[in-house]
């Protein structure tokens, strides 16, 4: 048997760190949502017990460091599982981005095979498993919109945010979240007002969306590598609603509601940036 399923991009709307645990990850609170920007997995049942991973982007790790090999590697160990699976990974999300790819390929895995091996566990109990690969895979195997607390692994659903356009931009550098993390001077963060946000979201109040975004990672990665910021300044000058880097960056997000703007930024922004894409928030899970 073979299961075709998508893995979508996430971006955050806010992004706030509350401080320093003692077991070295930071204690944060997000409003994240889903957007139409997805890889495509192929999982395919094989009857060698075995995990293979195939890919054709030069930067998906094809062993045991990829995060979907470690979702199957998971389920196969937890339940005792002795199938194997050939997981075929289209890329289309940047890497090392911001923007969750791997994390939502390791959610689309757990989902996959949870089916494929008829294993049985609901939404919550995947998510659950998920957050032990990583602070970002809870919120992927639920999808839509949400507050993501603790580590990034509580997760609290919420409604869909008004609709809306997504442009995002790519500079050509990747960024490591822990070293972004471990820059962080808690004593100089901005912190947004997420209540405010997820109000707005509440209200289908779309202006108040845009007025309520703020990450409080982005000095760190302006600080380090400022083509971010200068992505960031020149969406806002082609006319976005509001932009803002996704997670650890490097990539920046604008929200537009009118099309014809869009056009001109997504044109303007083509001129010199790496990679650009515009997509619609999906929304709901
Ligand atoms: C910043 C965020 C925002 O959504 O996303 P990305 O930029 O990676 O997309 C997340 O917090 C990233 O989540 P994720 O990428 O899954 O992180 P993990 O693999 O669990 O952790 C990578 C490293 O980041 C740091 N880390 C991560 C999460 C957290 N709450 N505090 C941390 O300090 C730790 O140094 C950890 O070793
Ligand atoms: N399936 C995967 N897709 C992309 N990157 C992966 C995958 N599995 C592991 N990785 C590794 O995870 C790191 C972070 O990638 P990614 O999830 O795309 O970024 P981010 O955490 O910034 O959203 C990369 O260094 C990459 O080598």
């Amino acid at each position: 048997m073979k299961l075709l399923i998508k893995a979508p991009a996430k971006i955050n709307l806010t992004l706030d760190v509350l401080g320093k645990r003692s077991d070295g990850y930071h204690e944060v609170e997000m409003v994240m949502t889903t957007i139409d920007l997805a890889d495509r997995l192929e999982l395919n049942e094989v009857k060698e017990d075995k995990i293979a991973i195939l890919s054709h982007s030069r930067y998906v790790p094809g062993d045991e460091r990829n995060l979907a090999y470690q979702a199957a590697k998971l389920l196969k160990e937890r339940f005792s599982i002795r199938q194997g699976v050939e997981i075929s990974i289209n890329k289309v999300i940047p890497v090392a981005a911001g923007l969750a790819g791997g994390s939502s390929d390791a959610a689309a895995t757990l989902k996959g095979l949870n089916e494929l091996w008829q294993i049985g566990l609901s939404v919550e109990e995947l998510a659950a498993l998920g957050s032990e690969i990583g602070s970002d895979v809870a919120f992927c195997v639920h999808g839509g919109t949400a507050l993501a607390r603790g580590r990034g692994e509580k997760i609290t659903k919420l409604p869909p945010p008004p609709s809306c356009w997504v442009i995002l931009a790519k500079p050509s550098i990747g960024v490591s979240t822990s070293e972004i993390y471990g820059n962080l001077d808690m004593s100089r963060i901005q912190h947004p007002d997420t209540e405010g946000m997820i109000q707005a979201i509440m209200q289908k109040d779309y202006e108040g969306v845009c007025q309520h975004m703020g990450n409080a990672l982005e000095g760190v990665t302006f600080s380090k590598y400022p083509e971010v910021l200068h992505i960031k300044k020149q969406m806002e000058r082609f006319g976005a609603d509001s932009v803002l880097m996704s997670g650890s960056g490097p990539t920046v997000f604008g929200l537009v509601r009118r099309e014809s703007r869009l056009h001109r930024i997504y044109n303007g922004l083509r001129g010199f940036c790496h990679q650009v894409f515009a997509v619609r928030m999906l929304g709901r899970s």
